[in-house]
C-alpha cells in the first residue's frame, strides 16, 4: 500500500527560512513529510525534480477580477481565467475583491456583498484557491451611528465567509473617502482584528493637477503620471498612519511606489507602529518612459497600456524599492493584477473614448496585467541577478508573508508537514532552459498584451502543484486536475494598545485590554 500520492525528489527545498536539498512526500492535498531522502516505492507517483528549486507556490495577495459590482469597469477576467494565468506562473492563490453593494442595507450587507462574488465564482473552473478583501466603496453617512453599523457588518462578513481585510481608497473619483469616513472605519476594522488595505494618494491633488493639465491641453497617458507626483502618494501615506495611530490600528499600504512613502512608513515602522506595505514588480521593472508610446509611432495612445495608479516612476526611483524590499520596510510583493484588453476599439483601454470623452489620460481605466509574470520576474531580478540578498527573502515576501499577513499561514505560503497544502512550484535546474523570453501567449490569460513583452528571465515554474495535484507542467495547463476554492482566512491584525492621549474607543471598556 501507498503512504504517499505522491513524491518529489532530488529538489532543492526553499522556504522563508532555510534552503536545503530534500525530498517531499504528499498525502491527501497535504505536505506529509520533508526528508534527506524518501523511498520512491512508497508513492504512487513520482516528480524528479533534478536538482531544481522547490518553493512555496507563490501568494498573489492583489488581484483585480470581473466581480458582480463592476467597480473597475471591464476588466477582462474571470477568476477562473486569472487563477489559470496564475498558476502558469507559479502563484497558488490569489486573493481578489469583492465590492461593497451599496445598495445593501442592514448587518448582513457586507456579508451578502461578499456572497454575491463567491456564487459567481462557484460556476467558474479554478486552477487554484482564491480569497476574497472587501472594498469599502461607500459609508452610508459619517455619522457615529455608521462605526456600529460597519462594526456589525464586519462581524457578520468574516464569520460568515472568513474575509478578514478591507480596501480603502485615499483617491478616485466616486471612492475616495474621507480622514473623518476613514477613521470611522478603523474603529471598526480595529474592534474586529480586520486588516485595513489603504490605496495612498491625495485624490484632491490629483483632481486639481488633472483638470490643470487638461486646461493645457496636456492629456496624453504619460500626463496621467504628471498628475500624480511622488509627493502624493507621500503625503496621502503620512496621513493614513496619523489616522492609524489615533486609531491604534495596523495597516498596510499596497502598491507603495514612492520614496516619500516608503520614508514615512520606514520611520512608523521604526518607532514601532504596525505599519506594513505592499509593492509590485511594475514599480521596480517599469518606469514613466513606458507610459509613453514604443513600438508603433502612428499610435499616441499606446503608453496607455501602462497607466496605473500609483503611476509608474522615473528609472532611479527603482533602486528605493529594491533596498525597501530587503530591509523589511515593504513586507510583500503583490502584482495588482488588473488587466484591460488594448487592442479592441470598444473594449478595455479603449473606453477612454466613449461618448466623446476623447480619450483623455483621466478616462483611462486604471491597471495592468501581471498575475502570471510576477514570481518569474522576481526570482529572476531578485535572486539570479542578486538584488535581494537571498532567494529565501523572494519567498518570504512573494509567499510567505502575504499568507501571515492575510491569515492563511501556514495552510498557504509554506511547506510545513502536516499542516501546509501541498501548493509547490518546481523550478528548471538551473543548467537547463534558460533564458526564456517573455511572450504574451505564454501566459495563458485574456489580455491581449503583457507589459513585459520580450523581456528575459532566467528560470520560470516548470511544474505548479496545487493540493499536490500537477496544473501546470512544462508549459501546459491540466485542467482536469484544476480543483481551487473558495478560501477562508482568519483575523491577523492585533492593535499595540497604545494610544495618542487618553481617548480611548467606546468598546474598549467591554473588554479589550488597556494598555499596560
Ligand atoms: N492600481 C491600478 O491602477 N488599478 C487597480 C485598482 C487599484 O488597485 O487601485
Ligand atoms: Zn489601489
Amino acid at each position: 500500500m501507498s503512504v504517499y500520492d505522491l513524491i518529489i525528489k532530488n529538489g532543492i527545498v526553499c522556504t522563508a527560512s532555510d534552503f536545503y536539498p530534500a525530498d517531499i512526500g504528499i498525502c491527501g492535498g497535504k505536505i506529509a513529510a520533508i526528508a534527506d531522502s524518501i523511498d520512491s516505492s512508497l508513492a504512487k507517483e513520482v516528480i524528479d525534480a533534478e536538482g531544481g528549486i522547490i518553493t512555496p507556490g507563490g501568494i498573489d495577495a492583489h488581484v483585480h477580477v470581473d466581480e458582480p459590482m463592476k467597480l473597475l469597469g471591464d476588466v477582462v477576467d474571470t477568476m477562473g481565467s486569472a487563477t489559470q494565468s496564475a498558476v502558469a506562473g507559479g502563484t497558488t492563490t490569489v486573493i481578489a475583491f469583492a465590492s461593497q453593494d451599496v445598495g445593501l442595507r442592514g448587518p448582513k450587507a457586507l456579508s451578502n456583498s461578499v456572497r454575491q462574488a463567491i456564487d459567481l465564482y462557484e460556476e467558474q473552473t479554478l486552477y487554484c484557491d482564491y480569497g476574497l478583501h472587501l472594498i469599502i466603496a461607500r459609508l452610508e453617512d459619517e455619522s457615529k451611528q455608521t462605526c456600529e453599523e460597519l462594526d456589525d457588518q464586519l462581524r457578520n462578513m468574516y464569520d460568515d465567509h472568513g474575509v478578514s481585510s478591507v480596501k480603502v481608497f485615499m483617491t478616485y473619483p466616486g471612492l475616495q473617502m474621507s480622514d473623518y469616513s476613514i477613521l470611522n472605519t478603523m474603529y471598526a476594522t480595529r474592534k474586529n482584528g480586520i486588516t485595513t488595505m489603504i490605496h495612498a494618494e491625495n485624490g484632491d491633488i490629483v483632481r486639481w493637477m488633472t483638470e490643470s493639465l487638461e486646461l493645457q491641453g496636456l492629456v496624453q497617458p504619460y500626463y496621467h503620471g504628471v498628475s500624480r507626483p511622488t509627493i502624493v502618494e507621500g503625503e496621502a501615506t503620512s496621513r493614513a498612519i496619523t489616522l492609524a495611530t489615533t486609531m491604534d490600528t495596523p495597516i498596510l499600504f499596497v502598491h507603495v511606489s514612492s520614496p516619500e512613502a516608503l520614508d514615512s512608513i520606514r520611520k512608523a515602522q521604526t518607532s514601532g507602529l504596525k505599519v506594513y506595505a505592499e509593492t509590485c514588480p511594475q514599480y521596480m521593472l517599469l518606469s514613466d518612459e513606458d507610459t509613453k508610446c514604443h513600438h508603433d509611432q502612428s499610435d499616441k495612445f499606446e503608453g496607455a497600456k501602462n497607466v496605473c495608479s500609483p503611476p509608474l516612476r522615473e528609472k532611479q526611483n527603482e533602486q528605493r524599492i529594491w533596498k525597501a524590499m530587503d530591509n523589511g520596510t515593504i513586507t510583500i510583493v503583490s502584482s495588482d493584477h488588473c488587466a484591460y484588453l488594448y487592442s479592441s476599439k470598444f473594449r478595455g483601454k479603449h473606453n477612454a473614448f466613449d461618448n466623446g470623452k476623447g480619450g483623455g489620460f483621466r478616462y483611462i481605466p486604471n491597471g495592468m496585467p501581471g498575475v502570471c509574470t510576477r514570481l518569474p520576474l522576481l526570482f529572476d531580478q531578485g535572486y539570479l541577478k542578486n538584488k535581494l540578498s537571498s532567494l529565501m527573502k523572494f519567498v518570504e515576501l512573494h509567499c510567505t508573508n502575504p499568507a501571515k499577513i492575510y491569515g492563511c499561514y501556514p495552510k498557504k505560503g509554506a511547506l510545513l508537514p502536516g499542516s501546509s497544502d501541498a501548493d509547490i512550484v518546481i523550478w528548471y535546474p538551473s543548467k537547463s532552459k534558460v533564458p526564456v523570453k517573455i511572450r504574451n501567449e505564454m501566459l495563458h490569460h485574456p489580455c491581449d498584451y503583457t507589459p513585459y513583452e520580450g523581456f528575459e528571465v532566467g528560470n520560470w515554474p516548470r511544474y505548479t502543484l496545487v493540493h499536490g495535484k500537477v496544473v501546470y507542467k512544462e508549459g501546459k495547463l491540466l485542467q482536469h486536475n484544476a480543483e481551487g476554492h473558495y478560501l477562508r482566512r482568519n483575523t491577523n491584525s492585533i492593535p499595540r494598545n497604545k494610544w495618542v492621549n487618553g481617548w480611548r474607543p467606546a468598546y474598549e471598556k467591554f473588554g479589550t485590554p488597556q494598555q499596560e
